[in-house]
Formats: structure tokens, sequence, C-alpha cells
């Protein structure tokens, strides 16, 4: 099912935000610190209730839906995880799967253990979560949202905290399953290799969005990030790839 946002507003902070994402696409939200892509996917994943306009997921009105329903659809990992509750990495997995049952049919057992293995923590299934490192929580929490088994994930900065070999398996995994996504990027290069769709935000107001290649040019990445980078095509996939330097250094 497309997802669709529709002329959101949260207060100023976003406004007028229309955006949609193809059923089994993946579209990145980019933009400079304080743009207000938290702000609006808080909106999705129904943190917060817009100001005006509606969250559309097929003909449905997500923002309407009671939280249960709109959970077996739509799963998101956040920014907002500092205060879970100290549960086995095994029985916080499981509450992803409270909007289907009480967790413990067969169907949610193998849910939870296909979502381990996909975030790779199975092996943590008995260490306690306040024990785990930043990575390794967030890839317990994408466990949780993959239990969840929603068409839509939601994802705010997921690469934050991971190695380079979970930010790949990560965007990997994204590219490969066959939800909806909407996930928020800091980093240009990864958005060009993971998304179909790259929308840009800047002071709340979208200001550009097409493919990786139509978004991101040198132009843009100057006057929305105050940044000279240099757009080369990636050697092995053709993508678009930015390169930067430090100022001082020599050009
Ligand atoms: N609950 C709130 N009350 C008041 N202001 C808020 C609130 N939430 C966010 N803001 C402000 O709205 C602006 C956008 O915040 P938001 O977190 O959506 O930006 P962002 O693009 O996700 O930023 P970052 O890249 O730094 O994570 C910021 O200036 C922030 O301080």
């Amino acid at each position: 099912m497309d997802l669709r946002l529709d002329g959101i507003s949260v207060g100023a902070i976003v406004r007028d935000l229309s955006l949609r994402v193809p059923a089994g696409r993946i579209v990145g939200l980019v933009g400079p610190n304080g743009s207000g892509k938290t702000t609006a996917l808080r909106c999705v994943y129904r943190a917060l209730r817009p100001t005006t306009g509606t969250v559309w997921l097929g003909d449905a009105d997500l923002t309407a839906m009671r939280p249960r329903r709109s959970a077996r659809h739509v799963a998101a990992l956040t920014q907002e995880s500092h205060d879970i509750p100290d549960f086995t990495v095994a029985e916080l997995v499981a509450l992803g799967r409270a909007p289907h049952g009480d967790g413990r049919s067969t169907k949610d057992g193998e849910a939870c253990a296909a979502a381990m293995a996909e975030a790779d923590v199975a092996h943590l299934a008995d260490r306690h979560v306040n024990g785990l490192s930043g990575g390794e929580r967030q890839r317990v929490l994408l466990a949780r949202a993959l239990a969840q088994e929603p068409e839509v994930l939601v994802l705010d900065e997921p690469t934050n905290h991971l190695d380079l070999r979970h930010q790949i398996a990560l965007l990997s995994l994204l590219r490969n399953g066959k939800r909806t996504v909407l996930l928020v990027l800091h980093d240009l290069n990864l958005a060009a290799a993971a998304c179909d769709r790259v929308a840009v935000l800047r002071d709340g107001a979208l200001v550009a969005s097409g493919t990786p290649a139509e978004v991101l040019t040198t132009e843009l990445v100057r006057e929305v990030f105050g940044v000279e980078a240099v757009v080369v095509a990636h050697p092995v996939t053709g993508g678009p790839h930015l390169l930067y330097s430090l100022e001082g250094d020599p050009s």
C-alpha cells in the first residue's frame, strides 16, 4: 500500500509537506539539522498529530486509526528509545508482536526468530538490553520493528551507532525486502545507495524530491547544506556519489 503524507503541517516546524512512498519503495528524507525530518516522521508513527493534513495508508486515514490497528501496518525505529525497559532481547523483540495478539503463538515465535536473525541479534537473545552496546541495542530495536511484520517501516537515522558492516546490512535488508520504507538519513551517500527517491527538507518545507541522481547535485548540496560537493558516478553501481573536502584542504 502507498504511504502518503498529504499537506502535513506541525506548527511552523513542518510546513505543508506532501510526500508519497509508493508500495514497496524506499524514500529517504534528508535535510540539515532542525529541518523537521523527525517531526514529519513522528506524524507517521503516531507520536504526534499533525496540526493540519493527513497521513494516508492506501485509502485509510492513518491519523484516525486506532493505535493497535495502525501498529499492525506501520512499525518504527526511532530516536526515542531512551526509556526502554530492561528486558532481555528476546522479551523486547516479542513486544513487537503485541499488535497481533498475546505474543505466545507459534506464529509469534517464528516471526520473532526471523526478525532476530534478520537483524543479527539472535545470539543476544538472553542478554539484558541495558547491557548492550549502542549498535547492538539499535539492532534489537530493529528486530522488534521487524517482528511487527509491518507493511510500512519508518526509520529515523537507523544507521546511527552501527558499524560499517551493519550499516550496509541494514540498508541491504531494506532494499531486498518488500516493505514500504520512509527513512531519515544524514549520510547522503547511503541515501543515494539505498533509496528509490530522496526528499529534501529545509526549514520544514520540501525543497526537492526525485531520484537520487535528480536530487543529489552539487547545486542542491551547496544551497541546502552549505557544503561544496563533487558528484561522481559510483564506479560499481553508477549511482551518484558525493565527495567532500574539509575546509582549508587544497582545492
Ligand atoms: N516538541 C517540540 N517543541 C518545540 N520545538 C520542537 C519540538 N520538537 C522539535 N522542535 C524543533 O523543531 C525543529 C525541527 O526538529 P526536528 O527534530 O524535526 O528536526 P530534524 O530535521 O529531525 O533535526 P536533526 O537532523 O537535528 O535530527 C527544531 O528546531 C526543534 O528544536
